[in-house]
This record gives C-alpha cells, sequence and structure tokens, in this order.
C-alpha cells in the first residue's frame, strides 16, 4: 500500500493506493459518519456496491444512487436526481458521500457534495485507470452541451482509496482513456517517465505492477501541480495539455461518443504539432502516434468540422476575451500556455486534421 498525502493552502487529504483496499475502508474514513450515499454507476454497481457497503461501519445507514454508465450522465439532470436522493435519504452536513466509479462518477457525486447543503465530506472511490486524475486535485463538475466541465467548482475529497485490483481487467477503451492521462503526466513531467509509458502496451500486455507504477508516477506529477497551484491561476494549466482540442471533440461529438482519455490523446498529437511548428523544435510526434496506433486509439473522426472546434475552443475555461490559450510544450517536462488567434488555430487545425486523415 502506497500513501500520498495531498496538501494545499486550504486542506489536506491522502491518497491511498493498494490492492484489495476496498475491503479495508473503515479503516481509511477520517471520521465516524451516520449516514452515507454511494453515488455509481450501472456497471460499477454491480461489480463494487455490495463490497463497498459490506466494509462500512454497520452503524451507518448507508442508500446507493446509481446513474446510467457513461459521460452522458454528468448532466444537470442526473446531479438533480441525485440532490433528491440525498435529501430523501436525509443527509445532513455530518453525512458522507463516496464517489464508487471513474472520472464521470468522480466528477458529479463531488459536485453534489460540493453543493448539497453548501458542501458535506465526500470520499472518492476510483475503479478506473483514468481516475488516477480526476480523484485527486478537487476538480468537480457537470458539463453542459456547450462545453464540458463548464459547471463547476474546487472541491478536495476528503480521501481518495484507490483500489488497484479493480484495474487490471478493465475493458481495452477504458485503459486507452485512462492511459491518455498517464502520457499526459508523462510529457508536462519527465522524459524516462514518457520513455518507459510508451514502451507499454496497455492493452494485451498490461501487467499489474507495472500500472501501479505508471498510475504512482502520474499521481506524483499531478500532486506536485495541485499543491502549488489548486485554483489554477498559473502552472495547473499545464494538467490540462491535449485538452483543449480533446474538450472541444467531445462536446461537438456528443458526450460519450469517444472517450475523454481517447479524445485528449486527439488533443495532445495537436498540441505537439503545433508546438513543433510554433517552437521550430522536434518532439515525438511520431513515437506518440504510433503507440495510440498500435492500442487502438481512434485518430481518424470523420465528421470534425474546423469551424465547429475552433468555436468550442473558445468557450474552454482557458479562454481570455474568447482567446483561445493552450498548452503546448518547449521540450519533454517545459509545458507553457500560449495564446493563439482564430485564424491560425484554424489553419493549424485544417492541416492536422487533414494528416490525421479526418
Ligand atoms: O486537474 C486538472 O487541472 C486537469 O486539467 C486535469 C484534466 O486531465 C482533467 O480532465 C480535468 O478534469 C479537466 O478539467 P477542466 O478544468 O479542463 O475541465
Amino acid at each position: 500500500m502506497h500513501k500520498q498525502t495531498i496538501t494545499t493552502s486550504t486542506n489536506q487529504y491522502d491518497v491511498i493506493v493498494g490492492n484489495g483496499i476496498i475491503d479495508k475502508i473503515d479503516e481509511f474514513l477520517p471520521k465516524e459518519y451516520h449516514n452515507i450515499l454511494i453515488i455509481t454507476d450501472t456497471i460499477v454497481n454491480d461489480l463494487y456496491s455490495d463490497s463497498v457497503k459490506k466494509n462500512l461501519p454497520s452503524s451507518a445507514h448507508i442508500s446507493v444512487s446509481v446513474v446510467p454508465a457513461g459521460e452522458a450522465s454528468k448532466s444537470i439532470d442526473q446531479y438533480y436526481r441525485l440532490l433528491t436522493a440525498a435529501i430523501e435519504h436525509q443527509l445532513d452536513r455530518q453525512s458522507l458521500i463516496i464517489a464508487l466509479g471513474g472520472g464521470m462518477i468522480g466528477d458529479l457525486a463531488g459536485f453534489v457534495a460540493a453543493t448539497y447543503m453548501r458542501g458535506i465530506h465526500f470520499i472518492q472511490i476510483p475503479t478506473t485507470i483514468l481516475a488516477h486524475d480526476s480523484s485527486v486535485g478537487g476538480k468537480v463538475a457537470i458539463n453542459h452541451p456547450e462545453g464540458k466541465n463548464l459547471i463547476g467548482n474546487f472541491y478536495p475529497p476528503v480521501a481518495v482509496i484507490y483500489d488497484t485490483d479493480t484495474l487490471i481487467s478493465l475493458p481495452d477503451k477504458e485503459k486507452r482513456s485512462g492511459y491518455a492521462e498517464v502520457v499526459k503526466h508523462g510529457f508536462i513531467s519527465d522524459q524516462d517517465f514518457l520513455h518507459d509509458v510508451l514502451q507499454t502496451d496497455i492493452t494485451s500486455q498490461l501487467h499489474a505492477a507495472k500500472l501501479i507504477d505508471h498510475l504512482q508516477k502520474g499521481i506524483a506529477v499531478k500532486a506536485n501541480v495541485v499543491e502549488k497551484d489548486e485554483k489554477e491561476s498559473n502552472i495547473r494549466k499545464f494538467l490540462n495539455f491535449g485538452h483543449t482540442l480533446g474538450h472541444a471533440i467531445e462536446s461537438e461529438l456528443g458526450y460519450g461518443k469517444i472517450t475523454h482519455g481517447e479524445a485528449v490523446a486527439i488533443g495532445m498529437l495537436f498540441a505537439i504539432q503545433v508546438s513543433e511548428k510554433t517552437y521550430d523544435i522536434t518532439l515525438p510526434y511520431h513515437p506518440l502516434k504510433n503507440w495510440l496506433e498500435k492500442n487502438g486509439y481512434p485518430l481518424n473522426i470523420p465528421s470534425l468540422q474546423v469551424e465547429r472546434l475552433v468555436e468550442r475552443m473558445k468557450k474552454d475555461k482557458k479562454s481570455e476575451n474568447a482567446t483561445v490559450q493552450m498548452v503546448l510544450l518547449k521540450g519533454i517536462g517545459e509545458p507553457i500556455t500560449e495564446n493563439i488567434t482564430d485564424q491560425a488555430l484554424s489553419n493549424l487545425l485544417e492541416n492536422f486534421l487533414r494528416e490525421l486523415g479526418s
């Protein structure tokens, strides 16, 4: 078991990573809770809700609310439904919400916890690789049809309990989604880490020890950034590498049509190509593209239109005065933010999508 404590200017919580630790949840709860609402999705509910319930204190009143699996559930309708469930189950300010699932559940349940009675405790029990990113750092949100995570807050959990036994049997699509964020953490931090990830076959031959090593390194990269800039005034924007285009693709296609990580993967390729052109440098564009292709990431999305994507990128949270801001790289481990005019962006994107065959 590995414990990393996240300390920001306003709070502190532990991220506990280990195998079989769902069976020890009660050891990691920061206090006694009498009323607990587990929020999960249809797939994870069948797999893990009973184990989680069994390992919570028997004195607590425990209820479970289930939303349909998939990004489309990060919606105002499901958010409202869950608030109604919290009221019906009589949660009060001493109650606990447990987010049991992947990034969608963590963001949605976290936003419910952040806003119910102006904020009650929540813990994250991630069950996907993607959630090594989303469960740490306190970003909680729901989507608007016009843009990803446009409605949200910074609201950290009181603990993250990450049972790695839940990960190795994930479907390949989920592995791809999560590993895009692992690759991202490599690109913004460290050549050796990146190199190792790009050597890893994540579908047929992903070994537990390798996965856990990558997750711990990714969490450490994220923790280091979040501890210095929790509210994203400056360096936290670097964690958005690949997301400016990635989020635009997700909202343009309709949430859940491709996974978050698959969209971010395309966004990272674009950011690397823009970086190479902007700074006249060479970065591992082709090694990344080869790795993505080898692991089955969809790179050719026929319906994407440049002007529509540019309009969506302008709604990104990093934009100022409707000018798109992208995270670029001056080298591996050297992220930087850059404002890009609409015209330049259109030209770059046109060329990029043509090359990808979209
Ligand atoms: O934690 C962050 O900061 C990130 O940007 C990490 C992203 O990988 C993550 O997908 C995040 O939820 C996106 O946040 P957003 O603020 O760009 O919506």
